[in-house]
């Protein structure tokens, strides 16, 4: 059968069907209404500590891109925030839709970002990424949100690096980037504990969602290099173009 996507036949709603966790009690995205979230004093400051040498490659996995990062040591990890222990970066990843309307998986009080980061970390209470994956506090995902705004220098050298990954399956060198720069001033959260936002939708995610977006130009966002001649795009533009993220 054809894999999971985001077109008309094989998008989220259809994913219950080869993976029936779909349907479980801790699936993400969810929409964020701040005004009903808890504060929890308990909660420490996020502690985000990333070596910029760790970075490996850029792959496009015909779903996004992600930025794989070397996971064998200490080196860029996150600790504090919701989570106890440490836990390892292992990729960072965006999600973004056809048009500047939407793209993001979560959303705030309804509203959709045009593109949202996703830095995915996993618990080193476990031997391996492969193993924290299945374990309910295996992992930690630090969302991002990115707004229309001014050109995000930072971002640039990610998006220069996708004329390189332009169909799926292709992957290319990336060096000596640190993913911190793309982190917002302000490291205030929301968090809860919910899955992965694709298959295999695995309960293994506590979500650490940033408050304050990054911004990202139009520009950057329509460069044909960055997010419109990927192959994924023409399976968002089908699927964008009947409903949002919308998951049963
Ligand atoms: C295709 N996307 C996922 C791939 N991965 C995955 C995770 C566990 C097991 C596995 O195969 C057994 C693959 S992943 O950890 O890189 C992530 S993180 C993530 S998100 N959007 O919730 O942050 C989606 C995926
Ligand atoms: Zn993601």
């Amino acid at each position: 059968s054809h894999g999971w996507g985001y077109g008309p036949g094989n998008g989220p709603d259809t994913w219950g069907e080869d993976f029936p966790i779909a349907n479980g009690p801790r699936q993400s995205p969810i929409n964020i209404v701040p005004k009903d979230a808890k504060y929890d004093s308990t909660l420490k400051p996020l502690k985000i500590k990333y070596d910029p040498s760790n970075a490996k490659g850029i792959l496009n996995n015909g779903h996004s891109f992600q930025v794989d990062y070397v996971d064998d040591s200490d080196s860029s990890t996150l600790t504090g925030g919701p989570i106890s222990g440490t836990y390892r970066l292992k990729q960072f990843h965006f999600h973004w839709g056809a048009s500047d309307d939407r793209g993001s998986e979560h959303t705030i009080n309804g509203i959709k970002f045009p593109c949202e980061l996703h830095l995915v970390h996993w618990n080193t209470k476990y031997p391996s990424f492969g193993d924290a994956a299945s374990q309910p506090d295996g992992l930690a995902v630090v969302g991002v949100f990115l707004k229309i705004g001014a050109a995000n220098p930072r971002l640039q050298k990610v998006l220069d690096a996708l004329d390189a990954i332009n169909t799926k399956g292709k992957q290319t060198t990336f060096s000596n980037f640190d993913s911190k720069t793309l982190l917002p001033g302000s490291l205030d959260y929301w968090t809860y504990d919910g899955s992965l936002t694709t298959p295999p939708l695995l309960e293994s995610v506590t979500w650490i969602v940033l408050r304050e977006p990054i911004s990202v130009s139009p520009a950057q966002m329509a460069n044909s290099a960055a997010f419109s001649s990927l192959e994924m795009e023409m399976l968002r533009a089908a699927w964008w173009t009947t409903t949002g993220p919308v998951r049963l």
